[in-house]
This record gives C-alpha cells, sequence and structure tokens, in this order.
C-alpha cells in the first residue's frame, strides 16, 4: 500500500503513517494540502494528516483541505506527543519547527530561550534538518530524529506544556474508499444559512437520536464573513438508521448548502 504524508522522513505524521503502512511505500509532501491533493487524485492509496491536538487545537489547514477535496476518511490514530529539543550544540539563537509544535512548547521555550528567534517550517523534522546544517539552529521534534545521520544533541527532553500532549491523525483514501462501518463518522455542513437557532437545529437531530457528538468545529466558508462549515465528529457508523435518519435531517436543514460523509471508521493508538 502506498502512503504519502508530511515529510521529511521523521516527522510525527511520519511515524503515524508507519502504524498504518504495512510496509509498504511511504513517501512524503511539504504541506497537508499537497497531500490530500495527491490522495484525491488517486496517486497514492492513503495519506495520514494531522488534525487536531491537545493543547493546540485544530489543525486548519487540515480541515479546510478534506472540505475542499474529495477524499474518504477511513481511520483516525491517536499517538501522544514528547518532543525533544535538538542542537549541535547549547549556543544557537534560534528554534525551527512545525507552527503546532512551536505553540505546544510556549512554556518552556519562553521560559528557558525568551531571547531566541522562533521559526515556524513545514514540518518538525524539516527543523531538525535546519540545526543539522547550521549550528546557530536548534530544532523541536521526536527524539529519535538526534539519531539520524550526523548526531545532534538532545538538550532536553519532554519539553511539551501538557504531558499528555497527544495529536489525532486522520488516514484518508480516495473517496470511492468511502466505509459505513466503523464505531465513528465524520461529517462536513454547509448550511448555507444564518438565523437564529441554526446551530441549535444543526446539533438537535444527534441529540434526538441519542448520538454521542465528540467534536465541532466552525471553520470560515471564505464565501462572505460570519458564513461557516461545520466540521461534526459523532460515535456511530453511517450503516446505522439513526445516523441516516440524522444526515436526512440535516440535508433538509442545509437544502441551500451540502452536507459531505467523510466516511466512518475506528480509531487505533499508537503508542511508539
Ligand atoms: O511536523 C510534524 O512532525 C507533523 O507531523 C505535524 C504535526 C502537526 O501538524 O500537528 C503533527 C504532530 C504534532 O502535533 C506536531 C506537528
Amino acid at each position: 500500500m502506498a502512503a504519502v504524508t508530511l515529510g521529511p522522513e521523521g516527522t510525527y505524521s511520519h511515524r503515524a503513517t508507519s502504524a498504518i503502512a504495512d510496509n509498504g511505500e511511504i513517501d512524503f509532501r511539504q504541506s497537508v494540502t499537497a497531500i490530500v491533493d495527491a490522495v484525491a487524485a488517486g496517486e497514492y492509496d492513503r495519506g495520514v494528516i494531522p488534525i487536531e491536538n491537545s493543547i493546540e487545537g485544530s489543525v486548519t489547514e487540515s480541515l479546510d483541505a478534506i472540505a475542499d477535496y474529495d477524499v474518504a476518511v477511513v481511520r483516525e490514530i491517536v499517538t501522544p506527543i514528547r518532543h525533544a529539543l535538538l542542537a549541535q550544540g547549547p549556543s544557537f539563537d534560534t528554534v525551527a519547527s512545525h507552527s503546532q509544535a512551536l505553540a505546544q512548547c510556549r512554556t518552556y521555550l519562553e521560559r528557558e530561550y525568551p531571547d531566541a528567534t522562533l521559526e515556524a517550517v513545514a514540518s518538525t523534522a524539516q527543523g531538525v534538518e535546519f540545526a543539522r546544517d547550521d549550528p546557530s539552529m536548534a530544532g523541536i521534534g521526536h527524539p529519535a530524529n538526534a539519531e539520524d545521520g550526523v548526531d545532534l544533541e538532545v538538550l532536553a527532553e519532554d519539553i511539551q506544556d501538557q504531558d499528555s500532549n497527544a495529536t489525532r491523525f486522520f488516514a484518508i483514501a480516495p473517496a470511492a474508499e468511502r466505509s459505513t462501518g466503523g464505531g465513528k463518522t465524520s461529517l462536513v455542513v454547509y448550511p448555507n444559512a444564518n438565523y437564529p437557532g441554526l446551530l441549535l437545529e444543526l446539533l438537535e437531530p444527534f441529540a434526538d437520536r441519542d448520538i454521542n457528538l465528540t467534536r465541532v468545529e466552525s471553520r470560515p466558508s471564505g464565501e462572505r464573513l460570519g458564513d461557516y462549515v461545520f466540521h461534526v465528529d459523532f460515535e456511530a457508523g453511517l450503516y446505522e438508521s439513526r445516523t441516516q435518519e440524522a444526515i436526512g435531517d440535516l440535508e433538509e436543514l442545509a437544502e441551500n448548502g451540502w452536507v459531505r460523509r467523510l466516511g466512518s471508521y475506528d480509531t487505533e493508538h499508537v503508542v511508539e
């Protein structure tokens, strides 16, 4: 199975992909949108993208990409994120990492390196590559990146603001692989309407059928200010009649917009 994820080698996305790629080939892209684009075009069987972090919240580029492209979500992968600070030595003036990782280590960086310049780069592993090439830079990423090629020093481990730091990834597939089986389902709803009580009406079909929502996130539709697309995740499969009924209600409410079924899936917890 050929899979694609955020590169270069050694990102957390790469680690999550290894857990589902069955020793198949893994290729890399520099952005989430490029990954979703490649899977939608049928170039890969699977793509793995970060969706949500327990400290920093949504990875908004991922939410927008799965709303914009026709792909299926076939699995969710939850993995702990334990960051290390890696450099050639203790004298550096710039810390480079993915914006999510820099934000997850905000308290540590403000306390220990208040004068360092923070540089957001495409991924954690990319930041570590910069540190490998340049003694004035440090990177934040998984500690295993220190051993790859020229050794880097692990200056500190477990520098994330919360010990329980975890990120949720989606495994995506070409749209034809959308499944109705699984314990969870994700939808994207664009009501294209704005009136008092709209959000309440969108949630009632789930409450009425005893379906537990696990996440509701709004993203700007891009059409006009104050107009939103809603990402809704819940604990039921598309195969269930209560889910089909709830989606039927949503489709009536969104008669001027659309409801996209991303698919049903199960969760995998990856600890390493
Ligand atoms: O840069 C990486 O290593 C990634 O896989 C991206 C990413 C993210 O976008 O959230 C994944 C997990 C961590 O939360 C930090 C960064």
